[in-house]
């Protein structure tokens, strides 16, 4: 099996092409491949695939196994490699995905490289039992929860995906280790949740850590970034464009009054192609 290793501000992932559907062992490959000591090493297994509805079709693995409606570090990574190996020539291309359906992509293109992907997020899902959450409110906005003694407020968003973002004070020292498994399978979130752990530094600016479902602690989550943005409009604590500052870098995410579309902008890059069994 051949693959590309990519990733999106070191949010990695083994991309494969050339299958013309989901393989019915997806779900042990990706855990076999994304294993870091007797594997490839990655946070997801990505398959793209043909699309009726769009240029082609991206279905993601989790590194437990666990498939993911949609993830935005991935699916920039997808329009690079099918731009760089000439599936597409158009710099305006589509991506289905299963959580938010056809998503369009523009891709910046530089000297004949692509520097940035630009990617139309769709509306976030701000209705608290569609996120899942077992809230029914909409939206959900600085909503109590208790883990292990301990209380935090989170903003639920569903970007396909779902994530709770709380607030604390310093995100990038946040201890993600104790508090992000115990938040990702509280029972208020009926499908599991990513976390992201915010810190509003000005009203452009965000710094923020994640743990993901079903992967853990990532350098960035392309989804969460839009989540966090989201939030933090309804939450009033930013305009509706602010960069997104990641442990691997950051993210520039919009979200636009007039189609109430979320619009994210970011690299993608190739790491090493290789070949596996
Ligand atoms: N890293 C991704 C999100 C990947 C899926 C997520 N772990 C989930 O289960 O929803 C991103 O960049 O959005």
């Amino acid at each position: 099996m051949e693959f590309t290793k990519m990733h999106g501000l070191g949010n990695d992932f083994i991309v494969v092409f050339g299958e013309k559907q989901l393989p019915a062992d997806a779900a042990e490959l990706a855990v076999k491949w994304c294993n870091r000591f007797f594997g490839i090493g990655a946070d997801g297994l990505v398959y793209i695939l043909p699309s009726e509805k769009a240029d082609f079709q991206m279905r993601i693995m989790n590194s437990d196994g666990s498939e993911a409606e949609q993830c935005g570090n991935a699916i920039r990574c997808v329009a690079k490699y099918v731009y760089d190996h000439g599936h597409v020539t158009s710099e305006q291309i589509t991506i289905e995905t299963i959580g938010a359906g056809v998503q369009p992509v523009t891709l910046n293109v530089l000297d004949g490289k692509v520097a940035t992907v630009r990617v139309d997020m769709g509306e976030p899902i701000l209705d608290g039992l569609q996120v899942p959450t077992t809230v029914d409110a909409n939206p959900v906005v600085d909503h109590s929860i208790e883990a292990n003694g301990q209380e935090f407020k989170f903003t639920a968003v569903s970007m396909g995906n779902p994530h709770a973002v709380i607030y604390v004070d310093d995100a990038v020292n946040f201890d993600l280790a104790t508090w992000g498994p115990l938040l990702e399978v509280h029972p208020m979130f009926p499908k599991k949740i990513n976390v992201e752990f915010a810190t509003v530094r000005d009203r452009g600016f965000v710094d923020m850590r994640v743990w993901e479902r079903g992967a853990g602690p990532t350098l960035a989550c392309g989804t969460g970034a839009c989540a966090t943005l989201v939030s933090s409009v309804l939450n009033g604590h930013t305009d509706r464009t602010a960069v997104i500052s990641l442990k691997g870098g950051d993210l520039h995410i919009e979200w636009n009054e007039a189609d109430n579309h979320v619009y994210m902008t970011g690299p993608a890059e190739v790491v090493f192609k290789g070949y596996t069994s």
